[in-house]
């Protein structure tokens, strides 16, 4: 992309990515639906067969979608079970801002492990809400979670519909529904982020963008494509995405007030989540969201990094041509 810019403009555009605030995404999941998959594809478009699990890493990739330079932090978290692990997921619930929940549509197991995770994050998000002064905050007034279906080239294989994938993502109140294939798609992984990145861009420019309390008793199906494309002029990109609500302008306080209403009190004291319920997902201590690097991927100084390396100079393949 940037092969044919002199080295001064190379400065001036990395200057100019740098003075963006980035988009924090973090991507979970069960073990093995592909969480790493996905990101390596979105910002090296290879599809690389094979990783180590549970290694949990940060990348950040500069990139540029439609006009915008976007500067992406994902992190990438590991789906295996770990006591140890469960000590930063909420930490780290609460730094991202948009969340990618990842199952297989070839394990059910992993479709309803979807659950659990979206109540972890509301329950994150909304108690950090509470607890905050400031309401004006994008990442305190909705949380904006993609669910995604992945590894749909296995037919033979499939466990979960795509109707059953749909439905669920309006049930748990995720924004985007997509069902794709990492390793056949380059385009479906990028209307993940995409959507995305139109997703936070849309409610900076309208923060009062929100769902009305009776649309989600009755949810109608709109796509946040459309309204995205009306508003910032979007080229249209080819996904199977469902947006399961309509979104309306309502008056930020009304909401604040009806939120405390229906929410608990939020109490230091509590204990933390996961001492009352359970998740299969979790953070590794090695790596830490305040440890940012340049150029993927990359991790914390304590964990694999050079093996992280190899695997994708030895085992990957270009198959970016879909
Ligand atoms: N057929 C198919 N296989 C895929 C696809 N995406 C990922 N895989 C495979 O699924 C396996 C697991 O992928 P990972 O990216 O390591 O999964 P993960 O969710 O990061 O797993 P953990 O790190 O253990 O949490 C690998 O063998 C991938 O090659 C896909 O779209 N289609």
């Amino acid at each position: 992309m940037s092969s044919g810019l002199s080295p001064i403009s190379s400065i001036c555009k990395f200057s100019l990515y740098s003075k963006h605030k980035p988009l924090k995404v973090m991507v979970m999941g069960q073990t093995g639906v592909g969480k790493t998959a996905l990101i390596v594809r979105f910002i090296t478009k290879r599809f690389i067969g094979e990783y180590d699990p549970t290694l949990e890493k940060l990348y950040t990739f500069h990139t540029i979608i439609g006009n915008d330079l976007v500067n992406f932090e994902i992190y990438d978290t590991a789906g295996q079970t770990q006591e140890t692990g469960f000590l930063n997921l909420e930490t780290n619930i609460r730094w991202a801002e948009v969340f990618i929940l990842v199952y297989s549509v070839t394990d059910k197991c992993s479709f309803d492990e979807c659950n659990r995770l979206k109540f972890l994050i509301n329950y994150n998000k909304r108690r950090r809400k509470l607890g905050s002064t400031n309401s004006k905050d994008f990442s305190q007034i909705d949380v904006p979670v993609a669910l995604v279906g992945n590894k749909n080239d296995q037919i033979a294989d499939r466990m979960v519909s795509l109707e059953e994938g749909q439905r669920r993502s309006q049930e748990i109140g995720c924004v985007f529904f997509h069902e794709i294939s990492v390793r056949e798609s380059i385009e479906q992984v990028w209307a993940v982020f995409t959507d995305l990145w139109h997703f936070r861009k849309v409610h900076m420019k309208f923060p009062k963008l929100r769902r009305s309390i009776s649309e989600m008793q009755n949810p109608i199906s709109y796509s946040f494509h459309n309204s995205a494309q009306a508003c910032l002029n979007r080229k249209s990109i080819a996904t199977t995405s469902v947006l399961g609500r309509r979104w309306t302008e309502i008056d930020l306080d009304e909401e604040e007030k009806e939120e405390k209403e229906y929410l608990p009190e939020y109490d230091p004291s509590l204990p933390p989540f996961r001492d009352r319920a359970s998740t299969d997902s979790q953070i590794s201590t090695k790596a830490t969201p305040t440890s940012l690097w340049q150029i993927s991927p990359v991790t914390s100084p304590n964990s694999k990094l050079a093996d992280r390396r190899m695997s994708f100079s030895m085992r990957g393949n270009d198959s970016s041509s879909n």
